[in-house]
């Protein structure tokens, strides 16, 4: 049952950076950690080289061995910090491949209400906007700003074995820019969190905004649309705003330290001098230290910033990743086998509540193996919900509810939906080729000859040949189908698939009579070797069904025959007359 220890949720997949995405990277990780440390390493060596040139200067000795070490060192810190950096950039990349491969496979295998209730829209920014932020925890995290502490260390050492007095004038006045920079930094990534949030909020809109264009067009509200997604842009922005002035503050802080450091080392220095302590070359190598100090200073109180940006996106990761999957989804091995004679789908007393609000209480009905079974009633009675349940794209929480004879929570989800195929009131069809469409619930490729077959059942094969590629003309963008065609494309997908049951929500719109004789036709041929369950908006359904049940706010009223219902159940005879109602249906049917 759910909720019961059997159906409990496998542990969900947790982002864990370093030893999972980076997998297999490591070594070459390594690698480029080692190069951008020897063109550290050179840059350190300059300023001591720079000593033994003033130095030889000052002796009058030979110029060329310093001179060529200068040069050779610039050399190799230019080649290594090349390398490193093409090479860490890959490794960002794949990195983030990865990543967005995971994500958008874990967010297919969320339950559908998990991803309604996240918002389609903030799903994408986190591959899109979190996924380009997180990159930068590769370069800057796992090198860049250890390489960065490592410079300043050794720079604050060697200057110290120049001058420790000095050292510690110079320690001073970063201590005092490191205290001011540490209060932004705490506030960076709390900006970030919100402005992420508020990235993933617009784009939600947007999407939905987009999704729902011919409504918006329709109704004449552009404008009305534009302007309530241009106040959410300019939350976006307030925020960004917000984060800009923070990390704008950076450079300036640490320029200030840089500056104090530097008058007040040239005075210390120039004391220390005039007291013997310290020699002009040494001072001149001391003051290089200093100025160099800076980009490694600035690399990490950046990097410190950026790390706590790509640590707010790995937590936004961390929560999608933790949502846990539609039970039981992974399991593809393990076939059930139907149990024989059963019922195709049987409810008994299932209740189901969309969080507050119930929709189903204590439903039970009954359809059988083959033949066709309609479910009947007023807007809202829970029809719908109950494919929904049927495919287990939601869980009941009270009630049994069998598919050909097993519990539906017994089955491996990837074995209940191959031996149930659902047709949404959309007929939804994927953006990709009408071919692809055709084979979505076919393990292989079917050939022209099977699918141009189908689709002459379906009375579509003249109009997919039309099409500028055929059975190859990518639907969904420049090239779609009219709805009646969508509608044949949906069905002969079905007849495609081995189901046993077929699960059909009737498009409440009215079909011409052709495409309304056809739908009838084929749902007809296809209940005579399985099940069709169809939420019935029309008339012409109800009277072809072998079994009509009847729902009212959740419950079954009654089930039968359709002339048995009209012949004894008043509700059924008002909904065919209101809701069902087409007389002139019931006189040419
Ligand atoms: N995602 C959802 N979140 C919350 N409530 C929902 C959701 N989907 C449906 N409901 C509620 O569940 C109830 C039953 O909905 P359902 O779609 O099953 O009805 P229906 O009988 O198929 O209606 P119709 O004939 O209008 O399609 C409705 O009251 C609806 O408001």
């Amino acid at each position: 049952m759910p909720g019961s220890p059997e159906h409990a949720v496998a542990t969900p997949p947790r982002i864990r950076l370093w030893t999972d995405l980076l997998r297999g990277d490591r070594l070459k990780l390594a690698g480029a950690a080692l190069l951008a440390l020897v063109s550290t390493g050179t840059t350190l060596a300059v300023p001591i080289v720079v000593k033994d040139v003033l130095t030889a200067f000052a002796q009058h000795s030979g110029l060329l061995k310093p001179v060529s070490v200068m040069v050779g060192l610039a050399l190799v810190g230019a080649v290594t910090a090349a390398v490193s950096g093409r090479q860490l950039a890959r490794l960002g990349e794949f990195l983030i491949l990865r990543l967005r491969d995971r994500v958008m496979a874990h967010a297919l295998r969320l339950p559908l209400t998990t991803v309604r209730a996240a918002g389609p829209g903030n799903l994408v920014a986190r591959i899109t906007s979190d996924a380009m932020v997180l990159r930068s925890i590769v370069d800057v995290g796992v090198v860049q700003l250890p390489i960065a502490v490592l410079t300043v260390v050794s720079t604050l050492v060697v200057m110290a074995l120049l001058d420790w007095v000095l050292v510690l004038v110079t320690i001073g006045s970063f201590a005092l820019a490191g205290a001011v920079i540490g209060v932004v930094m705490i506030r960076v990534r709390r900006n970030f969190v919100t402005q992420q949030t508020a990235l993933g909020e617009l784009a939600q809109r947007f999407t939905a905004a987009l999704d729902a264009l011919p409504t918006v067009k329709a109704y004449r509200a552009e404008t009305r649309v534009a302007n309530h997604l241009s106040d959410e842009a300019q939350r976006l922005t307030t925020c960004a705003l917000d984060g800009a002035r923070l990390q704008s503050l950076i450079t300036p802080v640490l320029n200030l330290g840089q500056q104090l450091a530097l008058v007040s080392v040239i005075l210390g220095g120039g004391a220390r001098i005039a007291d013997g302590h310290l020699g002009v070359p040494e001072f001149a190598a001391f003051l290089l230290y200093l100025l160099q100090l800076v980009a490694p200073v600035t690399v990490v109180a950046t990097g410190v910033g950026r790390l706590q940006a790509g640590r707010a996106a790995q937590e936004r990761f961390d929560e999608l990743l933790a949502l846990p999957a539609e039970e039981g989804g992974e399991e593809a091995a393990g076939r059930t086998e139907p149990v024989a004679g059963a019922a195709a789908v049987e409810f008994t007393d299932v209740s189901f509540a969309h969080g507050a609000q119930p929709v189903l209480r204590g439903l039970s009905f009954a359809a059988p193996a083959r033949g066709l079974t309609a479910l009947v009633g007023a807007s809202g009675a829970g029809k719908s919900t109950v494919l929904s349940l049927t495919d287990r794209f939601d869980t009941a929480q009270t009630g049994l509810i069998r598919v050909l004879g097993r519990d539906v929570h017994d089955w491996p989800l990837p074995e209940l939906r191959r031996r149930v195929a659902y047709v949404d009131q959309a007929f939804t069809l994927l953006e990709g080729t009408v071919r692809e469409n055709l084979e979505l619930g076919s393990a292989e490729p079917l050939g022209d000859a099977v699918l141009l077959d189908t689709l002459d059942r379906v009375g579509l094969r003249q109009d997919v040949l039309r099409l500028p590629d055929g059975l190859d003309t990518v639907l969904g963008r420049a090239t779609d189908l009219s709805g009646g065609q969508r509608q044949r494309l949906a069905l002969a997908r079905v007849l495609l698939t081995d189901a046993d049951v077929i699960l059909l929500d009737e498009p409440t719109s009215q079909l011409d009579a052709i495409n309304e004789q056809r739908l009838r036709d084929l749902v007809d041929s296809l209940a005579e070797t399985r099940a069709v369950v169809v939420v019935a908006h029309r008339l012409s359904t109800v009277l072809h069904a072998d079994r009509v049940v009847l729902l009212d706010a959740g419950s079954v009223v009654d089930a039968g025959p359709h002339e048995d219902l009209l012949a004894r159940c008043p509700r059924y005879q008002d909904l065919v007359t209101s809701q069902l109602g087409h007389h002139r249906e019931l006189q040419t049917v």
